[in-house]
């Protein structure tokens, strides 16, 4: 079979691994559709997927969509400067997304890109391929519970409020 071109690097600014295409120059977080679960196993970089030799196992991919306040650990985001609203103020309004997404992900992940305060909006909310002890861990609890395709409810990090999609 023609090698495929695709291969797994790490992105170091996200610490996490990404496909990219030698020969067209495409690069995505999320595994190219056309391969199987071996074929992505076999790629050149495929230690780069965490949960050691076996590739995926123990690692899962999710989005998420977040609403920073005062009292996160870091009130301040891509949009705005300097985040004061209380947490009462952003859970109320990720319930106002929560409506809105129902159970689309394409809805998801628009308002993920428009409204979410962290970096990933600009990835859909995508942060790529995890395993255990990277996320903070009541999101980790949260999308380790979650079956692929599945949003959790509201949870709440030292990061803000979040509703987590999983998606691999
Ligand atoms: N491996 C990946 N993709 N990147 C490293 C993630 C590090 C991890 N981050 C989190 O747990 C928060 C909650 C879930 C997502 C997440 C994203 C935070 C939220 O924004 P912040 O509170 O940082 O300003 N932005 C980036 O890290 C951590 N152990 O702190």
């Amino acid at each position: 079979v023609m090698s495929s071109g695709w291969e797994i690097r790490m992105s170091n600014s996200k610490g996490i691994p990404y496909y990219f295409n030698a020969a067209t120059k495409q690069s995505s977080w999320d595994a190219p559709s056309e391969l199987s679960e071996d074929q992505i196993k076999s790629l050149p970089g495929s230690q780069h997927l965490s949960g050691g030799s076996s590739g995926g196992a123990g690692t899962i991919t999710a989005s998420h969509l977040l609403v920073k306040h005062k009292d996160s650990r870091r009130p301040s985001s891509w949009k705005e400067a300097n985040i004061t609203r209380s947490k009462e103020e952003a859970t109320d309004i990720l319930r106002g997304y929560q409506a809105q997404v129902g159970n689309s992900r394409e809805k998801f992940e628009e308002l993920a890109n428009i409204h979410s305060d962290c970096s990933s909006h600009s990835q859909k909310g995508n942060l790529g391929p995890f395993s255990k002890g990277q996320m903070q861990k009541p999101f980790e609890d949260a999308a380790f519970g979650l079956q692929v395709g599945e949003f959790s409810d509201i949870i709440s990090t030292d990061s803000g409020v979040h509703i987590i999609l999983r998606t691999a």
